[in-house]
């Protein structure tokens, strides 16, 4: 066992013990898709329907609680994406402070993915909404509880830097896009600056970035995203970055499998965690269950997906060596 040293509690070693506790690196993605919410849920709320968009808030904020209480035993971590929240204008991002402080108050580690950068005037403002405070007439508000959010490193490191600021004072943590799991992700991650590709060159800033909030386990606040769905970057991109822990998307709807992700984890057994959102929250709605599940046993459906993925992805994760 590592020794607890008493110090701030670093993000890195919040999300190390999430994934000790529930022995699993999985992240739920809480990507609301109104059409595939079960309609028992809907209906709860069938009165509010004259007010479409506080409907859909509700309905959401629903579903996910539901998705929370149905999988908290097996899982640690959650990431919301706010696209899906947006969406609905202010009331759909009131389901989605609403439901990061459900899953707070649950224990859970939150992620915003908000993939935020801005000029640094503006980045601080966004780093302060969501992973830090502001204070109004002497009083201190936070807007959004999220413990970390992903952050667009495009514009440079200055912007950057008031994230990178929060993180350290607020013992948050970020994931800079470093090679994201799209198609089209080469076009400019893959471009070439002199002999390196760019999403090489944004890592090895990240692995700099991170050397100042090292925690307890050896992992720092500043993590990186990295597709699952790009293998031979991820067997690069893990030695450039031995201290950040990856957020990697792109398991399950997006095409990536087990053996594509085996070299995101360091030979301690961690430094990686894998998000799944559709194939687990619309499991019942995957075709080759249709015989299994349906709407109305969306809740099996969904503690199966994850319960597969787990055992899935512990082929191949190294055994953890703390
Ligand atoms: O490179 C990236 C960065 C973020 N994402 C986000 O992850 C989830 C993936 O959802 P699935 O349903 O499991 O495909 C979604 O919120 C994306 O916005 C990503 O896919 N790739």
């Amino acid at each position: 066992m590592a020794i607890a040293i008493n110090r701030k509690a670093n993000f890195s070693d919040k999300l190390t013990t999430a994934i000790q506790k529930k022995n699993c690196c999985v992240v739920v993605g809480l990507d609301p898709h109104f059409d595939l919410i079960p309609e028992s849920i809907k209906q709860q709320f069938s009165k509010l329907q004259d007010d479409a968009f506080k409907y859909a808030a509700n309905v959401i904020l629903e579903f996910n609680k539901q998705v929370i209480d149905t999988l908290e035993h097996l899982v640690g971590i959650v990431k919301l994406q706010i696209a899906f929240y947006e969406l609905y204008g202010w009331q759909g991002i009131w389901s989605y402070a609403e439901t990061i402080h459900y899953a707070k108050q649950k224990g859970l580690i939150v992620i915003g993915d908000v993939k935020r950068g801005d000029v640094p005037n503006t980045a601080a403002a966004y780093a302060n909404a969501h992973i830090g405070q502001v204070s109004i007439n002497n009083t201190t508000q936070i807007a959004f509880q999220s413990d970390a959010i992903t952050v667009n490193p495009l514009l440079g490191v200055d912007s950057i830097l008031p994230f990178i600021k929060n993180a350290e004072t607020y013992d948050k943590g970020i994931f800079v896009l470093a090679k994201t799991s799209n198609p089209s992700s080469v076009e400019f991650q893959d471009l070439l600056c002199g002999t390196k590709k760019l999403h090489q060159i944004i890592a090895e800033k990240i692995h700099t970035w991170g050397s100042r909030s090292i925690g307890t386990y050896g992992y720092s606040a500043i993590g990186a995203v990295v597709g699952a769905t790009y293998p031979e970057d991820i067997l690069i991109l893990r030695k450039t970055m031995p201290n950040a822990y990856l957020l990697i998307p792109g398991y399950g709807s997006q095409g990536a499998t087990a053996e594509d992700i085996k070299n995101c984890f360091n030979s301690d057994g961690y430094g990686a965690i894998i998000n799944a959102s559709r194939s687990i929250l619309y499991a019942y709605n995957n075709r080759s269950w249709k015989d299994k599940y349906g709407a109305q046993t969306w809740k099996e459906a969904a503690q199966n997906a994850v319960m597969n993925m787990k055992e899935d992805l512990n082929k191949c994760v190294p055994a953890q060596t703390r």
